[in-house]
């Protein structure tokens, strides 16, 4: 379901008088500290750099703009302080060393619209994000997370059984394994099939999610007086489309926390993130604890955490089917390691190095946040002689830093023997995927642990499956196809191609039922 177009062009005159004013304001509220801001490109009158802000790929726009300016470079968009960091140096100075000033998220008018307020991703630093965090924590610990192994490699299974069934709608198929991983390891609830309603209900929470982050996609984040205009008013659509995404998901999060209240695991390898959270946090009041562990849940279900590793999952069809003598390796070690007779598992891990090189390639080569999450700047600061000022929207061009020939040579092929010693044993010393892709500093991604595991498991099994090919015509001949993703957005999405999915055995059908069974 796509959400409705919240603005309209020919009915934007009442935007139009309130951006002036806006603008106006700005112009005359220019501060003297602005000769001390980074480099970056000659702002406009009024308007600022609205012009030079990236609109097709954002990641590579910024990585031009870093050549010209360097790795700290200064935007005004529309009044908006903007600060994008090209280097990883600067941002692990920034955003990891000085994290007390760097942690807050951007005010977003959107967020308040849609009812978002409770999400603690976007919420501003302070006491009610730090409570949100910590009750987070201690259910995705390095120790903790093998626990949910059982929700990853059922859905690995499900996965295979579901390209079995029908291999065209692999873009679909990889959506459902997600949201069917983060649904059982978070709420404990079983997603069987694409049509269930509790899928539905989770897709538009991402989709209202993702919506809202794309930059520039809501004039009301410039110009906050427009959240005045009433919805039926010419350019308030907006409003509607908030006022609708905020009930649907309001029910939909008190329907999956009352779902998940009911179901009863006895497995404590099927204990979901909820049942932990509630369970390991006596002291307060268990309607407060409650509303909290909602919001929680919730939160990890929306932020990026399918979407993003569905993303992540999409390239790596794309790198398989561009790459035949990648997959070929990785699948000479797994019949190595595992053999015919069985599908691989957790413990096959360490015995895997091709294939975990195979998932810190990917994090790299199609980094699911090409510009990271957003944080804010605090107070003002000072960096390398130049004035970060308080209130700047901070972005971290984790695409530049994947693609610094110094640290990766030939940053735009998949190569994961980059990630091994000459014994063919992992190294990613200085420089594993995994320190960059998660984010900086206080906001790093809490479901990093878990998306790795999540990713190894599904690799390893489609590759154990599959032998995955070019798309075909009808004629049988290979279509030429190259990488493509929407890279404008928060999430970058690869276009997902309808590759050749040839089962590696006419057993695999067997093993995933026998699977299943164990
Ligand atoms: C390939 C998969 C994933 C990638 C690349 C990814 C990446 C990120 C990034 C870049 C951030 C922002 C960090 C920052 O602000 O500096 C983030 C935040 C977050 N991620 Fe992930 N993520 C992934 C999977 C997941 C999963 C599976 C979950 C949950 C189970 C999750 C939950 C979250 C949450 C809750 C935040 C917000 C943290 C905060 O603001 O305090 N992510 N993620």
């Amino acid at each position: 379901m796509s959400p409705a177009m919240p603005f309209d062009v020919r009915t934007a005159w009442p935007w139009a008088i309130s951006v002036l004013l806006v603008l106006l304001a700005n112009a005359v509220r220019r501060p003297r500290k602005y000769a001390r801001f980074p480099p970056g490109p000659t702002p406009l009158p009024l308007i600022g750099n609205a012009l030079d802000f990236p609109r097709t790929h954002l990641g590579r726009e910024f990585a031009e703009m870093a050549k010209k300016y360097g790795d700290v470079v200064y935007l005004n968009v529309l009044g908006q302080d903007t600060v994008v960091l090209g280097s990883l140096k600067a941002a692990r100075d920034l955003l990891d060393k000085r994290s007390a000033n760097y942690s807050d998220r951007p005010t977003s008018v959107m967020v308040q619209l849609v009812g978002y307020d409770w999400l603690f991703a976007l919420m501003n630093y302070g006491s009610r994000w730090r409570q949100h965090r910590r009750a987070v924590h201690p259910t995705m610990t390095p120790d903790v997370v093998p626990q949910y192994q059982a929700f990853q490699s059922d859905a690995a299974r499900n996965l295979i059984r579901l390209i079995l069934q029908s291999p065209g709608d692999l873009g679909s198929h990889i959506k459902f394994t997600f949201a069917a991983i983060v649904m059982g390891a978070l709420y404990g609830i079983e997603l069987r099939e694409p049509h269930d309603k509790y899928y539905h209900m989770v897709e538009r929470m991402g989709e209202v999610g993702e919506e809202i982050l794309i930059p520039g996609r809501f004039p009301v984040e410039a110009f906050p007086v427009l959240r005045y205009l009433p919805s039926w008013f010419p350019g308030g659509g907006f409003k509607k489309w908030a006022a609708d995404a905020k009930r649907d998901i309001s029910s939909i999060v008190d329907y999956l926390f009352e779902g998940s209240k009911s179901v009863i695991t006895t497995d404590a390898s099927r204990r979901p993130m909820i049942h932990r959270i509630l369970g390991d946090t006596p002291s307060q009041e268990s309607t407060e604890l409650e509303k909290m562990c909602k919001e929680v849940a919730a939160t990890m279900y929306v932020v990026l955490s399918a979407r993003v590793s569905n993303a992540t999952m999409g390239a790596f069809f794309v790198a398989m089917a561009l790459y035949p003598e990648v997959q070929k390796k990785a699948q000479q070690e797994l019949d190595r390691v595992v053999g015919a007779e069985r599908l691989p598992d957790f413990s096959d891990r360490p015995s895997l190095p091709y294939v975990n090189a195979i998932v810190k390639e990917l994090l790299r080569w199609h980094p699911a946040t090409p510009m990271g999450v957003p944080h804010r700047i605090l107070a003002d600061d000072e960096y390398n002689g130049h004035v970060i000022p308080g209130g700047a929207t901070i972005f971290v061009n984790i695409w530049a830093i994947f693609r610094d020939p110094e640290l990766y040579p030939q940053p735009d092929e998949f190569m994961p023997s980059r990630f091994l010693d000459t014994a063919g044993n992992l190294d990613v010393h200085g420089r594993d995927p995994t320190d960059v892709v998660f984010g900086f500093g206080r906001r790093i991604c809490p479901g990093r642990h878990f998306a790795d595991s999540a990713l190894f498991i599904l690799c390893a099994s489609v590759l154990s499956a599959f032998e995955i090919g070019p798309p075909v015509g009808e004629d049988g001949v290979p279509i030429p196809f190259k990488r493509e993703a929407a890279d404008h957005c928060v999430v970058s999405h690869p276009k997902v191609h309808q590759y050749t999915m040839k089962p590696r055995s006419v057993h695999v059908d067997h093993l995933v039922r026998t699977a299943n069974e164990q």
